[in-house]
């Protein structure tokens, strides 16, 4: 078997005695698409705000291509590949869909600020933002500012922010919550694309989404993993039909 490009071993997270993730054990196999779903409380985001560092774990270990990350800071990992998207990428509001893309861009080389030399840097940057939006179907949105983006495209100009930093892995936070049903269609697309070369673990709620474009699923209950396999696999698990899929289920 590969490498994992992630893997947990035993992940616990306890809130005041509450066990919230309970000795959680996955492997995100490189170059896939990797969902957790389960019903409301299984503790899919808790697991996520482990795996991007954003919470500590109370036991339990995690490795990034073999390297024990446990006790990495966000920040560390995302130098090391693995970087969240949605939710939490800034986008400036005022500054257009380029010059967030360029500013994005300018910090994945770790540049520091210095107003004459970042603008010519920044120049410098433009043509690989405009490729990278083109590339999310923002070609015609370059010079308006990120606030007046309607909602969908907000959301695809946070993965080209993402995109700049030229993640290994992908962490993405249920990203088609809260859009209709164009911009799911389109996103879901999208996130396909960008998934090329490249693994990623996203949480999410769109069953019909997942079942479409994720190659392995992990089901959480309980805080524990209830099954995995493909969505073939796990929608005809019983225990799935039961905890969570039941009416909702996507054939
Ligand atoms: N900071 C916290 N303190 C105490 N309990 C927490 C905390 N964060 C999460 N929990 C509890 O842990 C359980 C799992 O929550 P989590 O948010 O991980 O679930 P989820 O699967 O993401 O649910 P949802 O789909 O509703 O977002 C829940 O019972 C929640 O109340």
């Amino acid at each position: 078997m590969a490498e994992a490009i992630i893997e947990t071993r035993g992940l616990t997270k306890n809130f005041r005695g509450f066990t919230a993730v309970s000795d959680i054990s996955i492997r995100i196999e490189p170059g896939t698409i990797h969902a957790l779903i389960g019903a409301n409380g299984a503790g899919k985001t808790t697991c996520f705000n482990l795996l991007t560092k954003f919470l500590e774990p109370s036991a339990g270990s995690i490795f990034y291509k073999g390297r024990d990350i446990t006790h990495l800071k966000p920040d560390q990992v995302a130098r090391l590949g693995m970087v969240r998207s949605f939710q939490i990428s800034a986008v400036f509001g005022h500054l257009s869909a380029l010059e967030n893309v360029k500013l994005a861009l300018q910090r994945q080389r770790g540049e520091s600020y210095d107003f004459w030399a970042s603008h010519h840097r920044l120049d410098q940057h433009r043509e690989r933002a405009m490729a990278l939006l083109v590339d999310v179907g923002l070609g015609q949105w370059a010079d308006t500012p990120a606030a007046e983006l309607p909602y969908g495209r907000k959301r695809a100009l946070e993965l080209a922010t993402t995109l700049a930093l030229d993640p290994e892995v992908m962490l993405l936070d249920e990203p088609l919550a809260g859009m209709g049903t164009e911009d799911v269609g389109r996103t879901a697309e999208l996130i396909h694309r960008v998934a090329e070369g490249r693994s990623v673990l996203m949480v999410e709620h769109n069953l019909g989404v997942v079942a479409e474009l994720c190659d392995r699923i992990t089901v959480l209950a309980r805080g524990e993993v209830l099954a995995e396999g493909d969505y073939a696999t796990v929608s005809r698990d019983p225990r799935v039909i039961e905890s969570y899929i039941g009416g909702a289920r996507h054939d």
